[in-house]
């Protein structure tokens, strides 16, 4: 727990974009900041919000490519639309494209995100815009992929394309938050999630914590899980609470279920390894219980054993997964190794209006090892919202690049 404040390796090799990370994440509306200036009309940013729902409809399955929509507008109407469903597919432009068909020449293409000008899994988007004859790019924000970052609407620009770029930016850049921290820090974003009653326990004295919050907020909850690609819990929730961590809607996507365990000390007969819902990892230490490793082995679990197990370790293997954002939903201990090794970036606090009282009962972060105010850790950003009886507060721990 030596090493505040929190801070995360930025990639260097991104200098212009790096510089401007502070504010990526910035919520849409943060009340503590003076308006941005607008950028479009009204008319484009009603297409760039179409563009954004369009994207939700991939929530939780693209990673580690980024949610994209785009929509095109020919003579004021909509006469093509897509959205990228999952990594491996083709981009939103491609499937609007060809929606459009030969409607695209000529015609104004929105999208929440910088066209792709490089070959990856797909070829790029700016050449299929250009062949298209499109006289019009809006985009909701730049890629900050190295690959394109600004090559896109370069290449647009160089073949005569009109090219507008920002409009519904904020709203653009907080939909892909877990995306532009993987691209900026090689980790995906880490958010913890905590509820806690009004006098901050997360459970009683013997542990009985179901539930703390209203169903509007476990709804909420269950919201969350669907656009993070995993989530994880250490061995002591799996003994205490038993959890299925899933998100609880049919058709609706689930994270895959992560738990950290040095010593495979976990019950048999857990729900997250006798529920099919959603795959289960478990993350251990080498050599630990091989018999238990066995009985997760036949239930379809999969076991990988790192050298040593710490919530940055655990990190580093998710990203090397392919993974943009994931949900701490695990006890005080492992919480406030989380936040020591700079693994949590974002924080979810629901709050409900009970007291449980006392000095014993559990707290949702536990010893960070601080003597004095100073030392606490500060949340920017931060905003709250009412969700049924309980109060959501959300926040960011500042990002300090050391680039
Ligand atoms: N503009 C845009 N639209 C999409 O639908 C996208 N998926 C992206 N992704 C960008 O391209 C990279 C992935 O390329 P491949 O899918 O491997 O070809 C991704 O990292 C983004 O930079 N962009
Ligand atoms: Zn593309």
């Amino acid at each position: 727990m030596d090493n505040f404040p929190v801070v995360v390796q930025a990639d260097a090799s991104l200098p212009n974009y790096s510089q401007e990370n502070t504010f990526l994440m910035r919520p849409n509306t943060d009340g503590d900041s003076p308006p941005k200036e607008k950028v479009g009309t009204d008319f484009d940013s009603r297409m760039m919000q179409r563009c954004l729902e369009l994207a939700r409809r991939a929530l939780g399955r693209t990673s580690p490519n980024p949610l994209v929509g785009a929509v095109i507008v020919k003579d004021g109407e909509i006469v093509g639309e897509g959205f990228h469903p999952r990594a491996g597919e083709p981009h939103a432009e491609v499937f609007a494209l060809k929606a459009a068909g030969v409607r695209a020449q000529g015609a104004t293409i929105y999208v929440s995100l910088e066209p792709c000008n490089h070959y990856g899994r797909t070829p790029p988007c700016s050449e299929a815009l250009v062949k298209a004859g499109v006289a019009k790019v809006v985009v909701g924000m730049v890629d900050p992929n190295p690959l394109v970052a600004g090559g896109g609407i370069a290449r647009l620009r160089a073949a005569g394309i009109e090219v507008l770029v920002g409009v519904e930016q904020e709203a653009c850049r907080q939909l892909n938050e877990g995306f532009v921290h993987r691209i900026l820090y090689k980790r995906p974003l880490g958010i913890l999630k905590y509820a806690m009653t009004l006098d901050g326990k997360i459970a009683t004295t013997s542990g009985h914590s179901a539930w703390v919050t209203s169903q509007d907020s476990r709804t909420e909850v269950h919201q969350l899980r669907a656009a993070c690609d995993a989530v994880i819990v250490g061995g002591n929730t799996v003994r205490l609470d038993n959890p299925y961590l899933t998100s609880h809607q049919v058709g609706v996507h689930n994270p895959l279920r992560v738990v950290m365990s040095r010593r495979l000390n976990l019950p048999e007969n857990a729900h997250l390894w006798q529920t099919a819902d959603a795959p289960t990892l478990v993350l251990t230490e080498e050599g630990a219980n091989p018999d238990f490793q066995q009985l997760l082995f036949k239930q379809g679990v999969e076991v990988v054993e790192l050298a040593s197990l710490t919530p940055d370790r655990a990190m580093a293997y998710l990203y090397e997964r392919g993974f943009c954002s994931v949900l701490w939903e695990c006890g005080s201990t492992l919480a406030a190794s989380a936040i020591a090794q700079g693994a949590v970036q974002k924080v979810l606090a629901f709050i409900a209006p009970k007291i449980i009282g006392g000095s014993i009962a559990p707290t949702p972060v536990g010893d960070l090892g601080f003597t004095t105010m100073t030392q606490a850790l500060s949340l920017e950003r931060v905003r709250w919202r009412v969700i049924g009886s309980d109060c959501l507060v959300e926040g960011y721990f500042p990002q300090t690049s050391r680039a």
